[in-house]
């Protein structure tokens, strides 16, 4: 049987009587890289904390397959196989890369001798072998984010969600990160779902866009269709950023 999708069906998010989510609807499948784009504050980093279960939803659900997980707490939704990056780099500073990547294994279960062999692995397919023992804190902002993704698939999710995993990089590490995340989903069977400013970045890597817009869906499909849609084009203001 394939793998299940994750489905969000009809989510709101409501702060102090702002509705950040408005009856959005999205899936993404096992293999596939879909983009979260809209204009700041249009809901994109709201819609990762519901569905990882960071902000409680004002309606709708969350689901994998046939198992709800809106509801959980987001130790539980990771358990279920979701794995996220945040905006702000969360690393420990004070511990060596390797360990960092290893702490992260150890948390979602492995044995201290897998987690040591998965932490090699990560951080050899994100060249990162040679600081594998300096202090995260010690890192660049491109490899501390490299690292950040690390951790994440250390847990061996089924779904990866990243915020802004190119913000603040140079243009070769952006390149170098397009690389390996456009070789996960097969690699690892996973789904990914990517919010990123950097629009030429989501084009070239993305199979699917969804956009939002005032914390509704203004358009959804192929990159190539959604970026001509005029919806889009008016909610970007005609800005260069869409046509990168
Ligand atoms: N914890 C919170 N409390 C109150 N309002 C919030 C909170 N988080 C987000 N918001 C509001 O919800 C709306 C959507 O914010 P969100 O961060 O999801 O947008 P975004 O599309 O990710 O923006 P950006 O591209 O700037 O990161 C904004 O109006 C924001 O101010």
């Amino acid at each position: 049987m394939a793998n299940p999708s994750l489905e969000v069906v009809d989510v709101a998010v409501e702060f102090s009587g702002l509705r950040a989510l408005n009856g959005v609807s999205l899936t993404l499948s096992p293999g596939e890289i879909v983009g979260l784009i809209g204009p700041n504050g249009s809901g994109k980093t709201t819609m990762i904390n519901a569905i990882t279960g960071q902000v409680p939803l004002a309606g709708g659900r969350v689901m994998i397959g046939n198992k709800q997980i809106s509801g959980l707490t987001p130790r539980e939704v990771a358990l279920q196989g979701l794995s996220r990056s945040f905006q702000i780099v969360r690393l420990f500073n004070n511990m060596a890369v390797l360990d960092n990547v290893e702490a992260a294994a150890l948390a979602h279960g492995s044995s201290l001798r897998a987690a040591r062999a998965k932490a090699l692995t990560l951080l050899d397919g994100f060249n990162l072998s040679h600081r594998a023992d300096d202090l995260g804190g010690s890192l660049s902002y491109g490899d501390k984010r490299r690292v950040e993704i690390a951790r994440a698939l250390a847990a061996d999710p089924a779904f990866l969600l990243l915020d802004e995993p190119a913000a603040g990089m140079n243009e070769a590490e952006t390149e170098a990160l397009l690389h390996i995340l456009a070789a996960l989903p097969r690699s690892r069977g996973l789904g990914l779902l990517i919010i990123d400013h950097d629009m030429s970045l989501i084009m070239r890597l993305c199979d699917r866009l969804h956009v939002l817009a005032f914390g509704k869906t203004i358009a959804e499909g192929r990159a190539e269709d959604v970026r001509k849609n005029p919806a889009v084009i008016e909610a970007y203001l005609g800005s260069e950023a869409i046509r990168a």
